[in-house]
């Protein structure tokens, strides 16, 4: 009773204190002077030898932006952003105007990363994501596409796919219409599956018209 009390108690202070910290692996860590902070509020005969108990307690898995915002909620949140580019052609099937001929564009995506918190590793202190890292990441899925005609599945007969592969074209089926806002999302899902903390993604045909996937 009185340990589960604690266990109530203690995290919610905390998250009111706005001193815990989501580690690489998602993990949230109470900081030992949140945690402290709140066992002297509730319980101030406590001993400073005693916190390694606590904190090796107060440990949870936290790998969506829901569980953060449960937990981390304050007033204010970080952002980043990158993008990539890459060149690839398309064409929209059952189209009436110029876009339902094959062409190409220069395509650029922008994503965006928010989080409550910062990491602690050693490496990426003091960063939501590392920029590296996330480039990288974001310009592996970019390369794939890059100098390829994307079509949609079903869209070209077999014996167009064939010449066009006898040519060694670089061809990249996808199971959607490729117009840029399912593009966003296609590459919304394929990203946050890797980066929880990813909430949008923008995608630009040209640098005038671009569509968006974001999470509500
Ligand atoms: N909401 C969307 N509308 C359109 C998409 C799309 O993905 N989402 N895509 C197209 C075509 O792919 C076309 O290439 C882009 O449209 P458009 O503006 O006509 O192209 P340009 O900017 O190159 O036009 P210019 O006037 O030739 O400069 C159509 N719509």
């Amino acid at each position: 009773m009185f340990l589960s009390l604690y266990f109530l108690i203690v995290p919610v202070t905390a998250r009111f204190l706005q001193t815990a910290y989501i580690d690489k692996d998602k993990i949230v860590h109470y900081t030992k002077e949140a945690v402290m902070r709140t066992v002297r509020l509730y319980h101030p005969v406590l001993k400073q030898n005693q916190d390694c108990f606590f904190v090796a307690f107060l440990r949870l898995k936290t790998g969506s932006a829901f569980m953060q915002g449960l937990f981390l909620r304050g007033d204010t949140m970080y952002y980043i952003t990158s993008e990539a580019s890459f060149d690839g052609a398309h064409f929209l099937r059952n189209y009436s105007g110029k876009c339902r001929n094959l062409h190409g564009h220069h395509w650029l995506v922008r994503v965006h990363m928010r989080s409550y918190a910062l990491q602690r590793d050693i490496q990426t202190d003091g960063m939501l994501n590392d920029f590296g890292d996330l480039k990288k990441t974001l310009k592996d899925l970019c390369d794939y596409f890059d100098h390829s005609l994307i079509y949609e599945a079903g869209s070209l007969r077999k014996s167009t796919l064939a010449c066009l592969a006898a040519e060694e074209f670089l061809l990249r089926e996808v199971p959607f219409r490729p117009t840029a806002e399912n593009l966003a999302k296609y590459f919304y899902d394929t990203l946050q599956a890797k980066r929880s903390e990813i909430y949008r993604v923008e995608v630009y045909e040209t640098p005038a018209n671009c569509a968006a996937y974001e999470a509500q």
